[in-house]
């Protein structure tokens, strides 16, 4: 498979990192205004740096935009004339429509909405996928490229900014909730690095647990609240000072926002 990231920035770099590790990946195009921050992906022989986007495009199955919203839609207008049928059009651009993305290069390409996250880069990110009408036919495709850095789910348009909200945005609330767990280890006594790694092992078994027991959260917690014990307490004084409220709230809000902000 012939892959090209259109704005090797942040997300796309994640990206790269985690498709760069693919068994079906033959070339990786990466383009970029100012080629200096990722003279890094060059060690990898499959891996082409330019900033002539047209070139990438022409060398790509499957071209990847992941640039800011407003830059879009004056690449899409530049470089349609050499988009082929043939290729799939995956954008992981926020708040930027399939209706959009059709009305500038057409009905006729295969669209592909994506919103996977910074995890992607270690093999973890939670894609979420949508498609135009044309592009039911790529999904599977799609998702094995997105399978390839961790897991995805195809779902609704609609959904996708509600998506964007929990599993973009929530990668920054879990590492809140992590540093906010190594701020509390400190107070009671651990070096900052010892503080840092019982709150991320911590968090990251209690992740695995849900996984792969398949269990509700309530169950687990249920199985570690000893009566009368120092769970409990701690649980209740987090909820007497509004922490799920807290989250909920802040979810919520990150979605009001999302709706605010969006291009369409
Ligand atoms: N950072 C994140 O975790 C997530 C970001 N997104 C979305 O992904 C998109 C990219 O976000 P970031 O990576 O954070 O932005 P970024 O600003 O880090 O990356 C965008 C890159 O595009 C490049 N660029 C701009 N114009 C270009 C052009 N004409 N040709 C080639 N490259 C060009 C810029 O130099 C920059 O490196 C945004 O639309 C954002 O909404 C979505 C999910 C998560
Ligand atoms: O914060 C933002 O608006 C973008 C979308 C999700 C992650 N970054």
């Amino acid at each position: 498979m012939k892959v090209a990231i259109i704005g090797a920035g942040s997300l796309g770099q994640s990206i790269a990192k985690g498709l760069v590790s693919s068994s079906t990946l033959t070339s990786l195009y990466l383009t970029k205004r100012d080629l200096s921050s990722i003279k890094g992906f060059e060690d990898n022989q499959k891996v082409f740096l330019t900033s002539d986007n047209a070139l990438a495009i022409k060398n790509a199955e499957v071209i990847i935009f992941a640039v800011q919203p407003r830059h879009l839609e004056a690449i899409l207008t530049d470089y349609k004339s050499v988009l082929q049928k043939s290729q799939v059009l995956i954008s992981v651009i926020t708040g930027f429509s399939i209706s959009r993305i059709e009305a500038i290069v057409g009905q006729d390409k295969f669209i592909i909405r994506a919103m996977p996250n910074t995890a992607a880069s270690v093999g973890q990110s939670m894609t979420c996928i949508s498609s135009n009408n044309k592009g039911k036919e790529k999904v599977e495709l799609a998702k094995t490229i997105f399978n390839s850095m961790g897991r995805s789910m195809e779902i609704p348009e609609e959904q996708l900014q509600a998506a964007t909200v929990i599993c973009a945005s929530g990668i920054a609330f879990w590492m809140r909730l992590i540093r906010a767990t190594t701020q509390g280890a400190i107070q009671l006594g651990f070096e900052a690095h010892e503080a840092h790694e019982l709150a991320m092992q911590t968090c990251f078994g209690a992740a695995t647990l849900l996984k792969e027991s398949g269990k509700h959260p309530e169950e687990e917690i249920d199985r570690v609240t000893t009566p009368s014990g120092c769970t409990i307490e701690g649980l209740n004084e987090m909820e007497h000072q509004g922490l799920s409220s807290s989250l909920i709230k802040g979810i919520t809000a990150s979605f009001e926002k999302i709706n605010q902000i969006k291009t369409t």
